[in-house]
């Protein structure tokens, strides 16, 4: 069954004209995954490499596209978590570089911390030679529309935060049975100065040990840490649900106690994998056994050969 890679695109409402991109932008970074896994690297490998493209995608809620606070910064979180060592990386409120998932990796890989944040985690890409960008090369100009109509006297939060919740994520098994995950942010539109989600924190955006499975979430961050998702589906893993069930169980719960929408990507060591989610639509694309298999709205499921183009 192994390997596979698996990525979504944020939990969301999507405008039908921004489905199209969307979908694309996760088949073509499940294609560079699965292409890493193909060539022997592993699973970390595999969900860096993925979530380095969508970072670079301007469709998405991060690295460039990612959602304004309300003074009109962008401020990211990322989370890498190796499900071999339990070993993990996380950066939070980070400004002005392009890549977080690669400086949360960084994190693991270089320093003895779990999270490093603001000023620090700059400071940290600094020394690590990690290119400094300029904040406007983050920011699009569908993203600044929309923090601007969200400032209106009168404007419905709930309304504006539809279709640039855009988070992205990837969890991933290689040959060997090691399982990853990595999930990266701009976080909600005209949050707060300094306000941290759920995606660097472990256990919420995403977890991954090698004795249950892997998982990344989206959705509503506030909600997803009351709960902490990732581990939930995980603990109902343990207990023998499928990644299918599990998954579904950790969202029902989310949805009924504290009214939180969201999505997931989940795996096991054997290969098995799901992409659900309770919110309207969520972009979402798996490569396994040289087949794509992808949708983005409610029982979408469409398969190709990872060989033919989009
Ligand atoms: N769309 C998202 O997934 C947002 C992210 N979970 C956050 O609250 O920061």
């Amino acid at each position: 069954m192994l390997p596979v890679v698996v990525v979504h695109g944020g939990a969301d409402h999507i405008p039908k004209e921004r489905s199209k991109n969307s979908m694309s932008g996760v088949c073509s970074a499940t294609r560079a995954g699965y292409a890493v896994l193909k060539g022997g690297g592993s699973s970390m490998d595999a969900v860096v490499e993925a979530v380095t493209q969508l970072e670079n995608n301007p469709s998405f809620n991060a690295g460039c596209g990612s959602v304004l606070t309300v003074k009109g910064d962008v401020e990211m979180d990322a989370i890498v978590m190796d499900g071999k060592t339990l070993g993990s990386g996380a950066v939070s409120a980070v400004r002005n570089i392009a890549n977080p998932v690669q400086l949360a990796r960084l994190v693991m890989d270089k320093t003895s911390h779990a999270c490093l944040t603001a000023e620090g985690a700059s400071q940290f890409a600094r020394s690590m030679g990690v290119p400094e960008v300029p904040q406007e090369s983050l920011i699009t100009e569908y993203i600044r529309m929309h923090w601007k109509k969200n400032l209106a006297p009168g404007a419905n939060p709930v309304e504006c935060q539809m279709g640039k919740m855009g988070t992205v994520g990837a969890v991933a098994v290689d040959s060997e049975g090691n399982v990853a995950c990595a999930t990266s942010t701009g976080g909600i539109l005209n949050k707060m100065e300094g306000r941290v989600g759920d995606t660097p924190c472990i256990g919420c955006g995403g977890y991954a040990d090698n004795q249950t499975g892997a998982v990344s979430t989206t959705g509503h961050g506030e909600a997803i840490m009351k709960v902490t998702l990732a581990r939930l589906i995980l603990f109902h893993m343990e207990q023998g649900q499928s990644v299918e069930a599990a998954s579904d169980l950790g969202l029902a719960y989310m949805k009924s106690r504290v009214g939180g929408l969201g999505g997931v990507v989940t795996v096991d060591p054997q290969g098995n994998w799901a992409a659900r989610f309770s919110s309207l639509q969520m972009a979402w694309a798996a490569a396994q056994k040289d087949t794509l298999h992808y949708g983005v709205y409610c029982g979408e499921h469409f398969t190709q050969s990872i060989e033919d183009p989009n």
